[in-house]
């Protein structure tokens, strides 16, 4: 087990990231003024066995590598300007890059750099590494600490589409996987929503820790209703689906009465903050039961 969990580690760094454009590591990204803009920060790396499967073809990874990084751009608002890939050396190289120029071409981002390095030994698990920068179509870009008591809850989309892809593609049954192996950065949604949303962030750890975050990080409590989160996997699976993640669906927050510029479903609504950040259905979740994917626990 490593020393720190995920949790642990950030809130440490919290202590050194002082400059006004890291958000207190309380962000997707950060947002550093420069030159009468903000650019759009982040970085986000994935791990062969963590975050995709030894058997994948590489072109999805690299795929989803470009695509994680964009959702968090996507959650500020941002449009895309270019990215810097750290590489790892590995089999399917080429595929790798296929898959890089695709999701570069089609989300109209250019590769600006990077470093690419040996693994030292085969049987070490490859990481991807990948830094997207964007500017600020609203300013100021959102952030997960501006929802305000009574402010509606609003999800883009259904959750549970990657886990129900991941199975399939863990257990070759054939069964649809394109939500899990090629997520969509909602870049169009995210600029949409960003003049109107009192808080904003993607979901990639599991709807119930990102809105915990979320709450935690606005000093509120969010109270969702279970039922009203718009599902894509059987309805047996949805306290699954509430906690897997990677669907990189946008959660917002919107003042009570104030329509979203764009289809979303209401999950909820913003409520003052108790002893508990979440409450599911009016009870908080059970003590000790997993709300999303962190790493290092
Ligand atoms: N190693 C690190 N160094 C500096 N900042 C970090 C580090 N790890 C995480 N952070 C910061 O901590 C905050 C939370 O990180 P987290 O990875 O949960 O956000 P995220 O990128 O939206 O999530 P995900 O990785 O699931 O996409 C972000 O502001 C991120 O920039
Ligand atoms: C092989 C395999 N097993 C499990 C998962 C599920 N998973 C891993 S990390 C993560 C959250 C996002 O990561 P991060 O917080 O690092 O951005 C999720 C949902 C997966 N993708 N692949
Ligand atoms: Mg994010």
């Amino acid at each position: 087990m490593p020393s720190f969990d995920e949790r642990t580690f950030i809130a440490a760094l919290r202590g050194i990231a002082n400059h006004p454009a890291a958000r207190g590591l309380g962000d997707d990204a950060a947002a550093l003024e420069f030159g009468g803009e903000t650019l759009i920060l982040t970085h986000d790396v994935m791990v062969e066995g963590v975050h995709y499967l030894a058997s994948q073809d590489m072109a999805d990874v690299a795929w989803k590598l470009v695509a994680t990084n964009l959702s968090d751009l996507a959650a500020m608002g941002a449009q895309p300007m270019g990215v810097l890939l750290g590489h790892m050396l590995g089999r399917d190289d080429a595929a790798f890059i296929e898959g890089l120029r695709q999701a570069l071409t089609v989300f109209g981002v250019a590769l600006l750099g990077g470093d690419t390095v040996g693994s030292g030994n085969e049987n070490t698990p490859r990481a991807h590494g990948l830094t997207a920068i964007g500017r600020a179509t609203h300013t100021p870009a959102p952030s997960r600490s501006g929802a305000q008591i009574g402010d509606i809850i609003w999800l883009s989309g259904p959750v549970g589409a990657a886990m129900m892809g991941f199975e399939a593609v863990r257990d070759a049954t054939g069964e649809p996987s394109g939500a899990f192996r090629r997520p969509v950065p909602l870049l169009d949604e995210g600029r949409a929503l960003a003049p109107h949303v009192t808080a904003m962030m993607d979901v990639s750890d599991g709807l119930l820790l990102d809105a915990t975050r979320l709450a935690e990080a606005s000093g509120v409590t969010l109270s969702l209703d279970r039922m009203a989160v718009p599902l894509s996997a059987p309805e047996a699976r949805r306290d699954d689906a509430l906690r897997w993640g990677d669907d990189y669906q946008l959660l917002v927050t919107i003042p009570r009465g104030v329509e979203p510029p764009i289809p979303m479903h209401a999950i909820g609504t913003v409520v003052a903050a108790s002893d508990v950040p979440l409450l599911l259905d009016g009870q908080p979740p059970a003590l000790g039961t997993s709300l999303g994917y962190e790493h290092g626990t």
